[in-house]
C-alpha cells in the first residue's frame, strides 16, 4: 500500500567535508615543539616541588587544572592534596572564605570527601550565611564554585550556592569591581566550573591568564604549547575518523539520516581529551556516529513495522536477521554488526571475557527504547515525565556510548566492575540522565517541528499543566539535581577506575556544553562551529 511520507530531519549536509578535514595541517606535532614542551614541563614541576605554603599549593593546582594542564602532575597534585586533607582533618577552619572554599573544591574534585562543615563558621547564629560576607567578591566566587561539588541533603552547600549566586549578581552592578574579577564572576554565573567542558574552559582560562599580572611566564608558555601540541594529536585522531566514516558509505546511502562526523569526533573531545586515549577517541567516534544515524532511522525515516524488524534483528545480533529488513535498514544493520564485532574483537581480552556481551547488550537496550519512543508517537500517546524517562536515559545513547567506552580505556578488564556494566551503574545513569534532559533542552523544539516523541519539557507541561519555559526551567533544575548524585558516585568506592568516572561525567558537561545555545549537534550552529574551530582547526598564536 501506498507508504506515508516519510519525515525529514531537514538536516544540512555537513559543515566540513572530507577533503577539508584532510587538508588540515598543525605544525606542533613536530619533534622541535614536543622537545620544548617536556623541558617546560620539567620547569613546572619544579614551580609546584617549590611552593610550601599550602594556600599558594592551592592556587598553583587550580591554575594548573584550569590551564587544561593538570593532567602532566596527577600524582603530586594527588599527594599535595592528600597531606592537605589530613593536615585539616577534624581541625577547626582557620582560613577565610576564599582558602576554605578553594581547598574545599580542589579537595572534593579529587575524591577527598571533605566535609561541608568547613564552612560552619562562615554562618551567624540562624544558620545562614553572614550578610557582611557579600562584599568579599572573591570569597563569594570559590564559594559559588565549591558549591556545585555537593551532593545529595548537604544543605550548608545548597544555601552557600543560594546566597553566593545573589552576592554575585548584585556585586556584577557595582562600578567598582575589578574587571578581571568581573570577567570571571560573568563567566561562573553562565556556567560553574564544575559543569563546563574541560578542552573550551582550558582555551578560554589560557586567554585569562595571560593579562593576569601575576602570571608565570614559563607556565604560560606551556599552557599554550601544550595545548597546541594536544590539538595536533586531536587532529589526527579525526582524520582517522573520517577516512573510516567515508569508508562505511552511510552518509551518502543514507541521506535522510545527519552527516556530522567532525560534531561526532568533537563529542570524544569533551570526553575524554587525553592525548594518551587516542584509540577511545577514534573507536567512540565510530560509536557516536553508529548511534546518530540509527537515531535517525527511529526518529525520522523508519515506519513503525520496520522499525520492529531493525529491533529484532539487533535483539538477535545474528547476520542472517540482514535478510528481514528493508535495504535502507540493511546498510546500516551490516555497518553496526561489523564494526561493533570489530571493536568487541579488539577489547577482548586473554583471560575469556568477551566484550561482544556487553556491546550488543547496549545496543538492543537501546533500540527497545527507541522503538518504545515510536509506538507512544505513532499512537499520540504523551507519556508521564517519569514514564518518558525511564525509557529515554537509555534512549538517549549514553548507555551504549560508556559501556564500549569502557573497553577503550580499561586494561586489564575488572570482573566486578562488568556487573555494574550490565545493569547501568550509578554513575552510568546520572551521566545518561543529565545528557538526556540537556539534548531535550537543546533539541526538542525541532524535534517536534518535523515530528518526535514528546520530549521530558512537552511530558512536564502536559502533565503538571505548566508553560514551556516553566518546564524548562524545571528540566534545568533536575539536571542539577541529578550532577548531585553524580558528585556522590564519584566518593563512593566505585568499581570503575578515576578515568571511567571522568568519562561519564565528562559526557554530562560536553552535553550542557553542546546545547549550551539550542540543538548544537543536528543544526550545528554557529556556537559548535566557532567551538571545533577554536579547539580543533586554531592553534593558540
Ligand atoms: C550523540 C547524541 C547525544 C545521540 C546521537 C546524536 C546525539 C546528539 C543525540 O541526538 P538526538 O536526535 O537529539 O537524540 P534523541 O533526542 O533523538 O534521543 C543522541
Ligand atoms: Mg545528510
Ligand atoms: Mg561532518
Ligand atoms: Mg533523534
Ligand atoms: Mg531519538
Ligand atoms: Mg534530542
Amino acid at each position: 500500500e501506498q507508504l506515508p511520507p516519510r519525515r525529514s530531519g531537514n538536516y544540512q549536509p555537513s559543515n566540513w567535508d572530507f577533503d577539508f578535514v584532510q587538508s588540515l595541517q598543525n605544525e606542533y606535532a613536530e619533534e622541535k615543539y614536543i622537545k620544548r614542551c617536556g623541558v617546560l614541563k620539567e620547569q613546572v614541576k619544579m614551580l609546584l616541588d617549590e611552593e610550601v605554603k599550602p594556600l599558594s599549593q592551592l592556587e598553583l593546582i587550580n591554575d594548573l587544572l584550569r590551564l587544561g594542564v593538570s593532567y602532566h602532575f596527577h600524582d603530586k597534585i594527588e599527594s599535595i592534596l592528600s597531606r592537605i586533607y589530613q593536615g585539616h582533618k577534624g581541625s577547626r577552619n582557620d582560613k577565610d572564605l576564599y582558602a576554605t572554599a578553594l581547598e574545599f573544591r580542589l579537595l572534593r574534585q579529587h575524591g577527598f570527601d571533605v566535609s561541608q562543615d568547613v564552612f560552619d563558621c562562615f554562618k551567624d547564629g540562624k544558620g545562614d550565611f553572614k550578610p557582611n560576607l557579600w562584599k568579599d567578591t572573591k570569597g563569594m566566587l570559590h564559594l559559588y564554585e565549591a558549591s556545585f561539588l555537593l551532593n545529595e541533603h548537604e544543605s550548608t552547600l545548597e544555601s552557600a550556592r543560594e546566597f553566593a549566586c545573589k552576592c554575585l549578581e548584585k556585586n556584577l552592578d557595582d562600578k567598582g569591581i575589578d574587571q578581571e574579577l568581573a570577567i570571571l564572576v560573568q563567566h561562573a554565573l553562565e556556567l560553574p566550573l564544575h559543569w563546563r567542558m574541560l578542552r573550551l574552559e582550558a582555551k578560554w582560562f589560557i586567554d585569562i591568564y595571560e593579562k593576569r599580572a601575576d602570571r608565570n611566564p614559563t607556565l604560560l608558555e606551556f599552557a599554550k604549547l601544550d595545548f597546541n601540541v594536544v590539538q595536533a594529536t586531536h587532529l589526527d585522531d579525526l582524520k582517522y575518523t573520517s577516512r573510516w566514516w567515508k569508508s562505511t558509505r552511510l552518509a551518502e546511502n543514507l541521506t535522510f539520516a545527519r552527516d556530522r562526523l567532525v560534531e561526532n569526533f568533537f563529542w570524544t573531545i569533551g570526553v575524554i581529551f587525553d592525548p594518551q586515549h587516542g584509540y577511545c577517541r577514534r573507536m567512540s567516534t565510530k560509536v557516536n556516529a553508529l548511534i546518530t544515524t540509527i537515531d535517525d532511522i527511529y526518529d525520522v525515516y523508519g515506519t513503525l513495522d520496520e522499525l520492529k524488524l531493525f529491533t529484532d534483528a539487533v535483539e538477535r545480533w545474528d547476520i542472517e536477521a540482514i535478510d528481514q529488513l528493508p535495504d535502507y535498514m540493511k546498510i546500516c544493520y551490516f555497518a553496526l554488526y561489523n564494526y561493533v564485532n570489530e571493536m568487541a574483537c579488539n577489547a577482548a581480552e586473554d583471560h575469556g571475557i568477551h566484550p561482544i556481551h556487553y556491546m550488543k547488550k547496549a545496543w538492543a537496550d537501546i533500540c527497545k527504547t527507541y522503538l518504545q519512543e515510536a509506538k507512544w508517537y505513532h499512537s499520540g500517546y504523551v507519556p508521564t515525565l517519569q514514564e518518558y524517562l525511564e525509557n529515554a536515559w537509555i534512549s538517549i545513547s549514553a548507555p551504549v556510548i560508556l559501556v564500549h567506552a569502557y573497553f577503550f580505556v580499561t586494561k586489564p578488564i575488572k570482573k566486578e566492575a562488568l556487573v555494574c556494566l550490565d545493569k547501568y551503574h550509578n554513575i552510568i545513569r546520572c551521566s545518561a540522565m543529565i545528557l538526556r534532559l540537556a539534548d531535550d533542552l537543546g533539541t526538542s523544539s525541532d524535534e517536534l517541528k518535523r515530528g518526535d516523541v514528546p520530549k521530558s519539557i512537552q511530558c512536564y507541561m502536559n502533565e503538571a499543566g505548566v508553560s514551556e519555559e516553566e518546564a524548562r526551567e524545571y528540566i534545568k533544575y533536575l539536571i542539577g539535581e541529578t550532577w548531585k548524585r553524580m558528585n556522590k558516585e564519584r566518593l563512593a568506592n566505585s568499581p570503575f577506575s578515576q578515568t571511567f568516572i571522568e568519562i561519564a561525567m565528562n559526557l554530562g558537561r560536553m552535553a550542557q556544553c553542546m546545547y549550551q545555545h539550542g540543538d548544537g549537534h543536528g543544526h550545528s550552529n554557529f556556537h559548535t562551529k566557532e567551538r571545533i574551530r577554536k579547539l580543533l582547526f586554531e592553534p593558540i598564536g
